[in-house]
Parts: C-alpha cells; sequence; structure tokens
C-alpha cells in the first residue's frame, strides 16, 4: 500500500552470495528502525532507497515517485538528507559555516526548516564559532545532523549514527534525537544494531534477515514477536510506553501506568507525575503463578491472559507470550514449569515482574 503520507520501498539487489528482496510501506512520519544482524542487508538497502545503488524495484516518498520502473530520479535531485556514522564535516569551516553549506543547498522557496531552529533543537548554539577538530564526537554528530536537517529532507535516512560513539556521547546526543522525533514530520529510517538504541527512539521496526523483511509493524507488537527469526535471545521482552503517576518518595518508588496497567519501577533521576515514559520489561524478569500470591518479594502482580507458549532458543526454556488487556508481554520459564503449571493458550495467570527498567 502506498500513498501521499507512506514511504514505499521495493528492490531486489543481488551481490555475489547476496540477495536483497524486499518490499516495505513506512509510515511518513516518526522513527522507523531497521534492525538485523550484521550482514543481512540494512546498509544496502538504504543505499537503493538513496538511489546511490542502482536496483530495479521503486521508492515513493510522500506521494512523490523516486524510481518507477522506467524512471530513476538522479540521488542529487531527491530531498533526501543522508547522516552516516562518520560525519564528513568540513574540517577547514567552522560550524556556522558547515551548516550553511546544508542550508544553502536548497534553494529558498523549498526550505522548510529554518536555520535557527535546527540550532536550537541540535543545542548548537555555543559551538557556532568552534572548528570541527575542537568538538567531541557527539558534538560532531550533531552538527551533521543539523546540518543534513538544513537541506530541508522529505526523507533522513541514518546509518548507525551513533556506532561509533561511546556510551557517555551516546547518552548525550539521544536525548537531542527524542527531542527530534517529536518535532521533525518527516520520515526517519535508521539503521541501528543496539536493541537500547531503537527502544527509545523508534516508533516502527522492522527486523531483517539474510536480504529478506521477517517482520515489520509498530515497535511494541514487533518486538514482542516470539516466532523465530525475530526472537532477541537475551533481550527478548516488551516495551511499553506510558505516563509517570506517582512517586512514592519514602520507598523511592515510582508508578507507572501503561494504560491497561501499573507497575512500580526504581526512582531514578529527575521524575515528575505526568511525564512520558518508556520502559522495558524483559522476558527473563517475567514468572507467572495461577494464584495471586501476595506473600512474596515481587511488588508487580499483574493478571494476563496466555496467548502462545514457544519453544525458545535452548530447549531447556520456553517463551510465553501473553496480554494484559491489549499489551502484549513475554515470559521466559524452564519448559518444565510450563509443564508442572500446565500452560495453555487462553489461561488466565498472574504475571510477576521482578524488574522494570527505565529506557535511557
Ligand atoms: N559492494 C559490495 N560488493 C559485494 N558485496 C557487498 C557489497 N556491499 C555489501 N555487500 C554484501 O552484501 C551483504 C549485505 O551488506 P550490508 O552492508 O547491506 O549489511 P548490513 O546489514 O548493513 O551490515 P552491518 O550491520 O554489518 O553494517 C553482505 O554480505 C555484504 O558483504
Amino acid at each position: 500500500m502506498t500513498g501521499p503520507d507512506t514511504v514505499h520501498a521495493r528492490f531486489r539487489h543481488a551481490y555475489p552470495g547476496f540477495e536483497l528482496d524486499v518490499d516495505l510501506t513506512l509510515p511518513g512520519t516518526g522513527i522507523t528502525a531497521l534492525f538485523g544482524h550484521s550482514g543481512c542487508g540494512k546498509t544496502t538497502l538504504l543505499r537503493c532507497m538513496a538511489g546511490l545503488q542502482r536496483a530495479p524495484g521503486e521508492m515513493t516518498v510522500l506521494g512523490e515517485p523516486w524510481q518507477t520502473a522506467g524512471f530513476h530520479k538522479p540521488v542529487h535531485q531527491r530531498a533526501l538528507a543522508y547522516v552516516f556514522q562518520e560525519t564528513h564535516l568540513f574540517p577547514h569551516l567552522s560550524v556556522r559555516r558547515n551548516l550553511e553549506f546544508g542550508y544553502r543547498r536548497t534553494p529558498a522557496g523549498q526550505r522548510r526548516i529554518v536555520f535557527d531552529d535546527a540550532v536550537h533543537w541540535l543545542g548548537l548554539e555555543a559551538l557556532l564559532s568552534r572548528m570541527p577538530a575542537g568538538l567531541s564526537g557527539g558534538e560532531r554528530q550533531r552538527v551533521a545532523i543539523a546540518r543534513a536537517l538544513l537541506t530541508s529532507p522529505r526523507l533522513l535516512l541514518m546509518d548507525e549514527p551513533l556506532s561509533a560513539l561511546d556510551r557517555a556521547s551516546k547518552q548525550e546526543i539521544l536525548p537531542y534525537l527524542e527531542r527530534l522525533k517529536d518535532t521533525l514530520a518527516i520520515p526517519v529510517v535508521y539503521v541501528s544494531h543496539a536493541t537500547a538504541e531503537v527502544a527509545r527512539l523508534a516508533d516502527h521496526l522492522v527486523m531483517m534477515d539474510r536480504g529478506r523483511v521477517v517482520a515489520q509493524g509498530p515497535l511494541q507488537e514487533t518486538l514482542a514477536r516470539t516466532d523465530p527469526p525475530f526472537r532477541l535471545d537475551d533481550d527478548a521482552g516488551v516495551i511499553l510506553e506510558g505516563r509517570l503517576r506517582h512517586l512514592d518518595e519514602h520507598w523511592h518508588l515510582a508508578l507507572f501506568d501503561f494504560g491497561q496497567g501499573q507497575l512500580w519501577l526504581r526512582h531514578e533521576g529527575p521524575m515528575r507525575p505526568g511525564d512520558r515514559l518508556r520502559v522495558q520489561v524483559l522476558a527473563r524478569d517475567v514468572s507467572l503463578a495461577l494464584q495471586e500470591h501476595r506473600d512474596q518479594s515481587i511488588q508487580n502482580l499483574l493478571p494476563a491472559r496466555i496467548e502462545r507458549v514457544e519453544t525458545d532458543v535452548s530447549p531447556g526454556t520456553s517463551l510465553v507470550r501473553l496480554r494484559v488487556g491489549a499489551t502484549p508481554f513475554l515470559s521466559r520459564l524452564t519448559t518444565r514449569s510450563v509443564h508442572q503449571l500446565g500452560l495453555r493458550p487462553g489461561q488466565g495467570v498472574w504475571m510477576q515482574v521482578k524488574s522494570v527498567a527505565l529506557v535511557d
């Protein structure tokens, strides 16, 4: 399905020993994460979308054809920005001049992003007169992203933009990317290996395996899929979105409301009631009981219904897919427990959640 509010990409391309064959329709706003093991074809797909890699197929961006059976819009005529792991800033130009380079590339009548807005969104006010060599890795990447935005793209492609940064720089830049996600009204396709990054930023997820799309959809539903090859081994779990309802200062706990239920999490850092949060609940932190046991240490106890019981990565463990209202959860149990409790689809159970992590 393609339309004025979507990005449609359909490509086939072969390298020796590798074949890309995808047909994707992505939302026209928000961040779509392209996720998958090394070598599954993420960068090749991005290059096909950009037109840098010539491949038979189709590409339509918000109703505008970039590629059809008999037409290939030249790369330089596409309103497209590409942010890489390496920033490719001009070393001899100040931050301001680097940004102006992006800005001036777009004719005045086609500019949709104001210079000062991009500077503000990426927090670059104090860096404008600096030279790239004197910037930290995170600062350089912020400049590269602002420069890309100042070309007023209709599509932003980001290929592992944080992977060259250390943990501290990643933490520094993530809030800026989050802010952009809420401000920008264009589609962003974001390649990443890191589940934490995907969990924090993406709205939509595309999982790839050996050149094929194996799952795609809204982040929460797609991350919670249990059927191979989507399964995320140790990272299997779900992401919940909701609001902070209440802070219990005495016990240093925060009550998180995901619409269909509530969970306690540790009160960390600055938080205020009403704040929107994303939290991760890993399958290994969820256990199940047939009755409501209040006489145990786990604070988070929720009634749930079993949807499916699946074999796991090893035969000794099973993955149970559940729902609390409409919200999916996963629980990793030993296969012996599944048999002893007689767990089966449709059954009502009590879900005990040992730990809930704020996605940071
Ligand atoms: N120019 C090329 N010539 C031949 N084979 C290529 C070329 N570019 C990529 N490949 C192969 O195509 C496959 C997909 O590569 P691609 O870089 O798209 O994967 P990826 O998912 O982005 O990997 P990573 O996460 O490691 O960056 C790999 O097997 C790779 O070796």
